[in-house]
């Protein structure tokens, strides 16, 4: 399957499905993401950075779990800061935390067709959208299974089918190849590219070969601000035989972060 590529991440009924112009979301007592400019339309897009420097805290102001602390946001096309009623919103969201809590006695398909009705899913389309998202995992021959016999990284594509299920416009996946294996995230780069080709996907991920397989561009942060956004290839061109790396894009990431990593 083809990689979309940046160019063709074309606005649809709005500009950008997410547009932060000097965002500030505060975790804690620290400002983690500060003063950030973003913009991002349909396709996979991969969040990178070294650790703490507040990609979580972003993806979860992105999914409306946390309020931004200043600056400007909107979410397919919403302003969401200061507004009180984002369920129409959210209407419009997949979201995977990176520890993400389930009910161990759901089966697989009790655990999405609770998230579908949490998602104010219309009761009839649920039990054919589950399937579908069940499917899509790679999880159809388990469905009916319990949650606590499965392995971790079928847990963890539980957890992607739960996020799909809506069909979301705006799916946001932190860290979601923890704990997979590496055929199951070669089968999970080219749902991306599936998902990516009528939504856009935010993935944060350690994984920098995850980022070059399967996302049109990068969005780099550290210390929560944006250092770089681009393609994979200008991501990979940043970085010269005297970067830290085992691969190109590796080398660009350590360029950009200089010593950060
Ligand atoms: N609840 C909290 N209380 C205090 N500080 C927090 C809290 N959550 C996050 N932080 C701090 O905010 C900063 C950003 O954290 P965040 O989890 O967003 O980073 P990250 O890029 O996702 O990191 P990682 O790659 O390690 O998951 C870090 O310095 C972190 O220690």
């Amino acid at each position: 399957m083809r990689v979309v590529q940046a160019a063709e991440v074309a606005p649809t009924k709005y500009a950008w499905q997410v547009h932060a112009r000097g965002l500030r979301v505060r975790a804690g007592r620290r400002m983690a993401v500060d003063g950030l400019d973003l913009r991002l339309g349909r396709g996979v897009h991969g969040l990178l950075g070294p650790n703490g420097a507040g990609k979580t805290s972003l993806i979860r102001c992105l999914a409306s779990v946390l309020r931004p602390a200043g600056g400007e946001l909107e979410i397919l096309g919403q302003d969401v800061v200061g507004r009180s009623d984002l369920r129409a919103m959210r209407r419009g969201l997949g979201y995977l935390p990176q520890d993400f809590g389930y009910y161990k006695r759901f089966t697989v398909r009790e655990f999405v067709e609770y998230m579908a009705w949490l998602k104010e899913m219309p009761g009839r389309d649920i039990p054919g959208a589950v399937q579908r998202a069940v499917e899509r995992v790679g999880l159809a021959d388990r469905a009916d299974d319990r949650l606590k016999t499965l392995s971790g990284g079928m847990v963890r594509r539980a957890g992607i089918a739960q996020a799909i299920v809506n069909d979301p416009e705006l799916l946001l996946l932190d860290e979601p190849t923890t704990g997979l294996d590496p055929g199951q995230r070669v089968r999970f780069r080219e749902l991306l590219q599936d998902l990516g080709s009528d939504a856009c996907v935010v993935v944060s991920t350690h994984l920098v070969e995850d980022v070059a397989a399967a996302c049109a561009d990068v969005t780099l942060v550290a210390a929560g601000a944006l250092v770089f956004q681009g393609t994979p290839a200008e991501l990979a061109a940043a970085g010269g035989s005297g970067h830290v790396g085992d691969s190109p894009i590796e080398r660009g990431y350590s360029a950009l972060l200089g010593g950060a990593w």
